[in-house]
Formats: C-alpha cells, structure tokens, sequence
C-alpha cells in the first residue's frame, strides 16, 4: 500500500475461497461482485479493469450531464452507493481500552522498563522495582487516559450529523446526513455541511474559516453546465462552486446541492485522517537520539565486558555475574532518551495555547525554534484588515475626501462612481449586520445604503436608500479573483432599463481594459498615491446590452471607461513595528509578499523597517515581456546591472522571470529582495519554495485563502485567524494576539528545542556517571546499594528531570540560533568532554579515598550486595554532586530561556 505520504508499506491481506465472511488482518469484504476492504480509513474497491485495489475516493460517479445529475439518483442506486462508498459519517476506529494498554505495553520504552524490573526482581532489588513498577503503571493509566481524550476530542469534531433535505427519484424526504452518497441533491436545514459538494442552485455564504483561517465569509455560486463539463476531472478548479465538509452556511438563497465527496474522502475526513495516522516518525532529532541510545549501548557492551573479568576475579558465581553485567545495561541506556526530545514540545504547547494560538502539528515547534526567514502577507497581517477609505479620485481630478454625509454632493459630483461604490462589491446583509470584504463594506459604507435581497428574484441584491427612491439590482456578481486582481457585477437601476457593468480591482489589472485611458496622468496619479503607501483601487463602468452574456467575464470585463480611484490608508497595526524590530535583532530576514502595488508595499515595508527607508531602492518589473529596473525613488530607469548596495523591490512577474531564467546572478536577486508585490497565490507559494531551497527555515504568516498555499509550503505556517483551529496551517494566532504571535512561537520553539536538548544531555549523563560509579564498583567486586540506587533514581534524578522541563522562554529573542541536531558538533563535544570529565572526577575520588588514613579495604564477599565500603560511599556522595552540578548546568536560562532562578521549582529540587 502507498499510504497518504507516499510512503510504501506492505500490508497484509487474507482471504478465502469466495472473499465472503473471511477474518483477515484486513478485512475483505465484498458488495456484489464488487470486492473491497477498508485501510486506514480509505475504501479501497477491486477495479477489474485496472486489476488493482482503487481508493473509492477517486471513484468517478457523477455522470458528464449535468442535467441529469441536477435530478438526483435513485433509492437503488442510493443502496449500492451506500456499500461502496460506506456511511457519511467520519467514524473513527475505536481502539479499546486493551488494545491501547497492549499497544502502550510493547513500546520499546515499556518493554526495556519491564525488563528491568525482571532483573532487578530476580536480584532482590524489591523496592526499586517495585517503585519502578508503580511509576510505569501511573505513566500507562495517565497514557491511556490522555489518549482516550484526544479520541474523545477527535470524535467531537467529526461529529457532523445533521438532517438534510434530499431529492430521490424526484421525491423530497428528509435523511440524516449519513445517508448521503455522492451523487445525491441535497439541501441543507441546519448550518453545517455534511460533505464536500458542488451548488447546482441557488447559491451560499459561507464560513469556511476551520479551512482557511480567513474571516471574510466566501460567497459560493452555482456552476454552470459547462463549467461542470469541462473540470469534472479535476474539481479542485470548481472551488467557487463547491461548499466543503465542516464549513457553516451563513446565508443561503434557494440552494441545491450536489454531493461529490462523502466520508474519509472530503477534504476535512483528509485532515482527520492525517491527524489519525500522522506521517510515521522521521524526525532527525529522533533518530540522532536513537544513535545516541546506540553509542551508550555499546559502552554497556565494554562495561559488561569488564564487569565479567572482573567478578570472575572476586570468585562470584555465574548467576550473579549476569545479573550485575546485565544490570549494566538498565544503567547505561536510559530508555526514555528518546523521548526526552519531545519534552519541551509540551510545555511550549501548553503556554502556547494560554497565549491563544493554537498548533495542530507539534512536531513544528522545535521547527520554528530555528527560523531565520520569516514571510509576511501584508493586507491584514503587517496592516490593518479594515482600510479606511482616505478619498476618492474622481476621474484625473485631485483626490476628495468624502464622508457619508456627502451622499447629495457625492452623487452630483459623479454618479457612476456612486453607484460604483454601492454597487460593485459581494456584500451581504446578514440579520441586519453588513458580511464580506472589510475594504468593501468600508467603502459602501460611505455610500449610505442599505442592502437588501430583491422580493421578487431571490437570488438579486438590491441596493437602495432608506425611503427605496433609489434602488439597483445586482444583477450578477463576479467574484473577486486574486490572479485576476478585480471584481464586477451587472448592475441596473429603479427608473431605467439599461445595464451597466461596474468593475473595481487592482490599477494594474483595469489599465488595460479601459478605453481612451489617459495611461500617462493614470500611472503619474497612481504612483504618487502609492509612494505615500495608500492601497489604490480602480473603478471603471460601461453599459451593455440585455442581450450580452452576463457569464462571459472577458467579454463583459473590457473597453471600460475609467472612472477613479478609490485611495485607502493602509494603517499598520501597532504591534507590527515591535515585532519586526525583534526579529531585525534576532537577525531574521523578514520579507514581505503581497498581491498589493509595489509602492504602497515599499511604503509600508520602509514603516516597518522591513527596508531601511534610506537606502537606494531597485525595482525589478516586467514590461513589455522585458525585465526592467527602476530606481523605486525617482523611477528612472537603470540600464546597468543592479547596484549591488540598493535594496530590492520586486513584482510577481519579475520573480517568474529570475525563477524561470535559472542563471544564478538572478536568483541571487531573489534571495536579496525583500519586497514582492503584486504576487499571485500560485507565486507566494513559489517564492517559499525558493527560500527553502536557499537553506532557510522559512514562516508564512498570512491571514486569508490567497495565503493558503504559501502556509502549507512553509517550513512553519502560522494563520492569523479568529477560527478555532484553522487546518490552513500548523500555527493558528487568534486576534488576541495577532502578529506577536509570531515572536512568541519563536521564543517557544527556541527554549523548547534548548529544554529538549537540556533534558537530554542531563539524563544522559546521569546514566553515564551512573554507569561509571558501578564499573569502578565492580573493580572491587562491589556494587551501589539499593537505597543508593533509589535515592539517586528517584529522589534525586527524577524531579531534576521533570522540574528542568519548567523553565520559560527568555522574553526577548537574540541573535543566536539553538542548534538544530543533536548531532551538531557542540552538543556531541559537550556530552563527550562532561563524560571524560565526570569519568576522571570519579577516577580520583576512587584512588584518593584509599590514601585516607582511615581507609580500611573491603574483604572479598563474593555473591553479596549492599556491602558498605569506602569506596562505596565515597562514590555515591561525590556523584550525588556531579547529578546536581548537570541538573544545573543543562537547565541554563539564558539566551534562549529565563534564568535558572526564575525555575523556582528545579530550584527546590536542586536544594
Ligand atoms: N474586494 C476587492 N475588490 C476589488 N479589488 C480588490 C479587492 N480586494 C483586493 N483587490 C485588489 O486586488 C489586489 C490583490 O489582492 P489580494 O487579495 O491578492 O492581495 P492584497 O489583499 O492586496 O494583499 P495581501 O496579499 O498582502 O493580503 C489588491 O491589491 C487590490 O488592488
């Protein structure tokens, strides 16, 4: 089987004569001559024709005409969907509480710890085992228990039942939403969506935040038939049509639907699945950590070695000679090693979630303790979501600040920008309140109208005044576009028949689709809005025939005539200078990519010090296919090569270009620039791609679906959302913490990968300078106590241990990095150098003691422990300080955590 990571894995299917009622390690079951078993959550189904196992997922049910689909299926065939493709419900495989405790028992950890508690029994080492023993089984209840709460909590957020009304052999019942099969029409009663589908009617506002992190509700439209037509291969294209599993409806106007995804298959069973089976373990911190439990495996082998020539020397029998070699190896390897790796990663997660941002990947926190690139979407992330409209240009004239008193004075001085700016936006009016873009609803706002659905066409907004002596119809909406930068919509008025369309998008994106545009005075205008670093929109209008294609946005989107700009003060949110002040100090590149003009972008990034506002500033742009480079400043134009002291700026066309040319000088422009503007999705998620590629560990931090691509490429996404928990990225800040997020999973990640590697480097070196007290021991044919041995294990080294885990996060980041891996040269120069170094101290104290004057040798006990001697105790006492100088030593605070003092509990215990 190929499982959802491309990893290959074989698995082991049983069956008999006829597939029917067999008991496999899968099982296989079979639905008519159909044959099937379920992996992993997936159906896979025998396809004869492939001869292979198909996942049912990718089954290809709906039929190519689509007016045949838009009447729904049959009770029958509803039967033979309902085997195929199994209940729409995500039933997560229960594990029982024994299965789990199984599970839990033959982890190498439990097996190694049961083991020892065996030897140890067998040596009469009854009261370590036994707290030993109780220790494991404390830790396997809270396991069992931890894990059936996450099931718990996995199960809550599967839940997704509601009734639906669904039309079958063209009669309308109502079904519980596990009875839907993919080709069912259905329409939906309650909020939430049951599946994924696609909108043949009617269409929907929705809140798809638990996917994307964006708060702006997405209106979702039908499809058309030949739309439908041409993508049924690829749905993923359809994304304006299709409504997705777990996402609420807000509004719905007469909406159908039709299922084309059911179950595992949808795009929130995908995510539930990943968190089910997660991507089997490759950390490298993880396998450096088992290498490590290697090394000291074969340093047990040479004291096991050791310890037989030397108890064959004291004359000890062959039973207690194993019975000390092998206690060797419970000393030398600390099973838990590797799990220590992790032990930072849950309490950066439990701070992490009091500071209101939440993970779903724990494995990326010690991943953004080493960032050193970070991405900033600029619209809603560095600046405020909601722009205040500054002015309006209209026509060439000079920018006229315009309030929503003005409305008489607004409408006089031009009309069709009026109507524009009522007009030309998805606003909805939701239990009174005003839902969509928050650039749009600041804009219509100062129009002062209202909106309401038309009585007599559902599906039309109306637009008018409060006494209705001014009304238009919206007559047909296209969506704002982020590669298309623009929005239109057909729109007529009250007291005549003509329509008109109105289109605002991007300046860049309407330049070419006006007529007689003044293309001069245009860009000269734009471009001194955008130095000041507004965000420029453009509005342009023309009428149309009834008889035009309203669908056909090419056609209805050109030779428009222009009719202003609307400027809009791009206010950075406070927090924004401080957090990229401090990763200016921590040294981290911070970039900014936006789909926004490249001057306003420049503004901002010069505000925020992204780009410090003195230097030369290069502009990189395409036009006319070529690549040209601009002085930002003053924009003439540099013929030479770029300067190599200026700071970049750079377009989303340009970065094509240098990406696509691949001659190194221009990748190296990349790497230098710090401003992308105008970047489409598609290019955001490049432009990670490339800075990866250049060795840095690289954040995303966005806040809308254009970003989404961009937060799943990045080495460390992190969604500014209000939703709950956005799956657009591992990361989720909610507004109470907004962009200081970023810092604060920096400074988490950072002291959770230094906890970790604290936490590992301490236990260690207590197994070494435990392995060494007993080696030296065995030179005189003794051993530590079995008081010694509890006392060390439990009162000493296991609340060290656990309390070194509590320190803080340092509250300022610097400079530094922590290492990465535990096999970097410092963390292994570290744990080697304190070996010998303890190993030596130890040495000493063994030879020193016997020069005491009072020193009297052990006489020779063969088979005997717990005989007290010099050596013995002289040992015991000096190590206890060697656990305590490590306990303090491997808990340091700074640069990466608070000061060991403000740990008072590990203070405590090293007391
Ligand atoms: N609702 C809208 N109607 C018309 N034009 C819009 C609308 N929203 C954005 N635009 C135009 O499209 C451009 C690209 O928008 P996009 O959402 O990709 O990025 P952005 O919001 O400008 O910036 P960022 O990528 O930083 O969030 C905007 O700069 C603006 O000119």
């Amino acid at each position: 089987m190929n499982n959802s990571y491309g990893q290959r894995m074989i698995v082991r299917v049983e069956r008999g004569g006829d597939y029917d009622g067999i008991n496999n390690t899968l099982e296989m079951r079979r639905v008519k001559r159909r044959v099937y078993f379920d992996y992993c959550c997936v159906r896979m189904m025998y396809d004869e024709g492939r001869d292979e196992f198909v996942d049912t997922g990718m089954f290809q049910t709906l039929n190519e005409d689509f007016e045949k689909n838009k009447k729904g299926i049959g009770k029958l065939e509803v039967e033979e969907k309902l085997e195929i493709f199994g209940l729409n419900q995500l039933e997560i495989p229960k594990k029982s509480l024994g299965l789990i405790l199984v599970d839990e028992i033959l982890h190498p950890f439990n097996v190694f710890q049961l083991f020892s508690i065996i030897l140890w029994s067998t040596d009469e080492y009854y009261y370590y085992a036994s707290c030993i023993f109780v220790i494991t089984v404390v830790s396997l209840i809270d396991t069992l228990y931890q894990t059936r709460k996450n099931y718990a909590n996995l199960e809550n957020m599967c839940q997704s039942n509601v009734k639906v009304k669904v039309i079958r052999d063209n009669v309308e019942e109502t079904v519980g939403s596990e009875y839907l099969v993919p080709g069912d029409i259905f329409v939906p009663i309650e909020g939430l969506i049951p599946c994924d589908a696609i909108i043949v009617d009617g269409d929907c506002l929705m809140d798809e935040s638990i996917l994307t992190g964006e708060s702006v509700p997405v209106p979702k439209v039908p499809v058309s038939k030949e739309t439908f037509k041409n993508n049924l291969k690829s749905l993923e294209r359809l994304e304006r049509h299709v409504v997705y599993h777990g996402t609420k409806v807000l509004r719905r106007r007469n909406v159908r639907l039709l299922v084309i995804k059911s179950r595992f298959s949808t795009l929130k069973g995908n995510l539930v699945r990943s968190i089910l089976f997660p991507k089997p373990h490759s950390s490298k911190l993880f396998s450096d950590a088992l290498y490590f439990v290697g090394f000291l495996a074969i340093l047990a082998g040479l004291g096991f070695c050791l310890a037989i020539y030397n108890f064959i020397r004291f004359g000890n029998s062959w039973r207690y000679i194993m019975k000390r070699a092998l206690d060797l190896f419970t000393i030398a390897i600390p099973p838990a090693l590797p799990a220590t790796m992790s032990v930072g990663i849950s309490y950066a997660l439990k701070r992490l979630r009091s500071e209101h941002i939440y993970c779903i990947s724990p494995n990326k926190i010690n991943v953004s303790g080493r960032l050193n690139c970070i991405v900033f979407d600029k619209t809603g992330t560095i600046t405020e979501e909601g722009l205040d409209v500054q002015g309006v240009q209209f026509g060439y004239e000079e920018m006229k600040i315009i309030s929503s008193d003005d409305q008489d004075k607004f409408t006089e001085i031009n009309r069709e920008m009026f109507i524009a700016m009522s007009t030309c936006h998805s606003l909805h009016n939701v239990d009174g309140k005003l839902v969509g873009d928050p650039i749009d609803v600041k804009m219509f706002e100062l129009t002062g109208l209202e909106i309401s659905d038309s009585p007599l066409n559902e599906l039309e907004t109306i637009i008018h005044n409060k006494n209705h002596s001014e009304s238009f119809s919206i007559l047909k909406i296209h969506e704002f576009i982020a590669s298309l930068r623009r929005t239109s919509v057909i729109v007529q008025s009250k007291d005549c028949n003509d329509l008109k369309v109105y289109v605002k998008g991007a300046p860049e994106s309407l330049r070419g689709l006006c007529v007689d545009l003044k293309k001069d005075l245009f860009d000269s205008q734009l471009k001194i809005y955008t130095s000041l670093g507004y965000r420029v929109i453009a509005v342009a209008y023309k009428n149309i025939n009834q008889d035009e294609n309203y669908n056909d946005r090419q056609l209805i989107e050109n030779n428009l005539n222009f009719l202003g700009f609307i400027i809009m003060a791009n206010k950075i949110k406070p927090e924004s200078f401080s957090v990229l002040k401090d990763l200016s100090v921590a040294g981290c590149k911070s970039i900014i990519s936006t789909g926004d003009n490249v001057l306003t972008a420049l503004a901002v990034a010069e505000q925020v010090k992204i780009v410090p506002s003195n230097s030369s500033i290069v502009q990189l742009e395409i036009k006319n296919g070529r690549l040209l480079i601009t002085d930002a400043k003053n924009h003439s134009i540099i013929n030479s090569v770029v300067p190599s002291n200026a700071e970049l700026v750079m377009t989303g066309d340009a970065f094509d270009y240098l990406l696509a040319s691949k001659e190194d000088e221009n990748i190296k422009l990349i790497e230098k620039c710090r401003v992308f503007a105008r970047m489409s999705p598609d290019q955001k998620l490049f432009l990670i791609d490339t800075l990866i590629s250049f060795g840095y560990c690289v954040s995303m931090v966005g806040d809308g679906s254009n970003d989404c691509g961009a937060l799943k490429a990045a080495d460390v996404g992190i969604s500014l959302s209000d939703a709950d928990a956005s799956i657009a990225a591992p990361f989720t800040c909610k507004k109470a913490i907004d962009i200081k997020g970023v810092i604060q999973i920096m400074k988490d990640g950072r002291a959770a990968l230094v906890t970790s590697f604290g936490c590992f480097k301490f236990m260690a070196l207590y197994s070494m300078i435990q392995f060494t007290s007993v080696s030296l021991s065995y030179f005189f044919g003794a051993t530590l106590g079995d008081f010694q041995f509890l006392y060390i294990d439990l009162v000493l080294v296991l609340p060290l241990a656990i309390t070194m885990a509590y320190s803080k996060p340092s509250l300022h980041l610097v400079r530094k990095r922590p290492a990465g891996r535990l096999m970097a040269p410092k963390i292994i120069f570290s744990v080697i150098f304190h070996l010998f170094i303890q190993a030596l101290f130890q040495s000493i104290i063994f030879i020193l003691v016997k020069r005491l004057p009072e020193y009297v040798p052990m006489p020779p006990a063969p088979d005997t422990k717990n005989t007290p001697s010099f050596e013995n105790s002289a040992l015991f006492l000096f190590a206890n300080f060697q656990y305590a100088i490590y306990g303090f030593l491997f808990c340091s605070g700074p640069p990466f955590r608070l000061p060991i003092t403000s740990n008072s509990i590990h203070i405590h215990s090293l007391k």
